[in-house]
């Protein structure tokens, strides 16, 4: 059972567009922009050096403050202390409640995260494990929330992420949950039962599929590797297109792009990424049958961090064997007016037909309404553990 309003709780206060506008649009630019004589090229140039002089000084300057911020947490044993989420999505919220454009909301918050990834780095690069090999979603999700300056550890299944970050030997971990086209990733939220490790963040990742191989010509091929979610997604068109190739399910989209390499017959559906690390052509693309597919990933830590303004937390609850125990577990969400955005029930591994709740819901659990929502809930469940308090995705 899924009830979801993932967008509604994006929260970002937007400014009405046009005082927007007036505040961001430089007069010079503004008029450039409107006339209807050609522009000089040499005179564009020069502006555009000069600007680049500017950005590149304030850069820096941003670089040696973000030093500052450092050393004014105190002597940290390591870079994991020094990375603050929910700092980083005020940050983020602020770039796009500023958009006037001509640049899109999510093209701006990938460079300041870049921004920021840089300045964390100064400590020293955050370890961060995903799904591998090389060229996953997985590893996309990475850079689209940490930025590129980090060092990415890929491993082999979902469980070594939980595995890695618990132990410490990543920082965090990046792990795909739920796809708007095939639902929940049931491995992921399995772990939760029985590792210690907390959500610190969520990613949202557009998600699209290629048709990859050596040869690039598809009336070449017989046989098709991927993950099973990916065939999954694109169930109509291979259905359409390639009726009669073998399908053949592998660990992750990465490895079906190595296998893939080997021959001409066989080709990969996976991002176009892999295809870049593996050598292969790109037959056809995109090729998943909803174009709004989307993956929503976890990021995995150790600790809670404070609220960031606009939150989620996600809840593991075990409830009691009794009537109306589960609408009693929800009611006070309700009374307290919190959006639920997701609840999902899985086998609790604590007796027969004993159910576990995942529930995800609007807010951080240091807000009343939350706190109050837990102390109303106790007698009548087993046991709730708060798997973590996290930003809402930005853009
Ligand atoms: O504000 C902080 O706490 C910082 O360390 C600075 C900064 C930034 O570059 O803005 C860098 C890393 C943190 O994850 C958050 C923000």
């Amino acid at each position: 059972m899924t009830e979801k309003s993932r967008k509604q709780g994006k929260g970002i206060a937007k400014k009405p567009k046009a005082a927007k506008k007036a505040a961001a649009k430089p007069d010079a630019a503004a008029k450039a922009a409107k006339s209807t004589a050609r522009p000089d090229l040499a005179e564009l140039r020069v502006r555009i050096d000069s600007i680049d002089h500017t950005i590149q000084a304030l850069i820096a300057e941003r670089a040696q403050f973000a030093g500052q911020v450092g050393q004014a947490k105190g002597k940290l044993a390591a870079a994991v202390d020094y990375y603050r989420p929910e700092r980083e999505a005020q940050v983020l919220r602020r770039v796009v409640d500023r958009n006037a454009g001509p640049l899109n909301d999510d093209v701006l918050v990938r460079v300041f995260r870049e921004i920021m990834s840089a300045c964390l780095a100064q400590q020293e690069p955050l370890k961060i494990g995903f799904l591998g090999p090389e060229g996953t979603h997985s590893q996309q999700a990475v850079y689209k929330h940490f930025g590129h300056s980090i060092h990415g550890l890929p491993l082999g299944t979902i469980e070594e992420v939980f595995q890695e970050v618990d132990s410490g030997a990543a920082d965090f971990g990046v792990v795909p949950v739920e796809n708007s086209t095939q639902g929940t990733i049931q491995s992921t939220l399995d772990m939760f039962l029985t590792s210690n490790v907390k959500i610190c963040g969520e990613v949202e990742l557009r998600v699209h599929q290629h048709l990859l191989s050596r040869g690039g010509r598809i009336e070449d091929i017989e046989r098709v590797y991927s993950h099973p979610q990916s065939f999954a997604q694109c169930k109509a068109w291979l259905r359409q297109h390639l009726p009669h190739a073998e399908k053949i399910p592998v660990s992750s989209n990465a490895e079906a792009a190595r296998r893939a390499r080997n021959a001409d017959d066989a080709a990969a559906i996976a991002g176009i990424s892999a295809g870049t690390v593996y050598g292969l052509k790109n037959v056809a693309g995109p090729i998943e049958d909803r174009a709004d597919n989307t993956t929503r990933f976890l990021v995995l830590g150790r600790e809670l961090f404070p609220p960031s303004g606009n939150d989620r937390t996600s809840l593991l609850v075990f409830i009691k064997d009794q009537p109306g125990a589960l609408y009693n577990i929800l009611a006070p969400f309700a009374r307290h007016g919190l959006s639920m955005n997701r609840i999902e029930s899985r086998p609790g591994n604590i007796g027969l037909w004993q159910y576990a709740f995942f529930i995800d819901v609007a807010g951080h659990v240091e807000d009343e309404g939350i706190r109050s929502s837990l102390e109303e809930m106790t007698d009548f469940v087993e046991e709730v553990k708060v798997l973590g308090s996290y930003p809402v995705a930005i853009a």
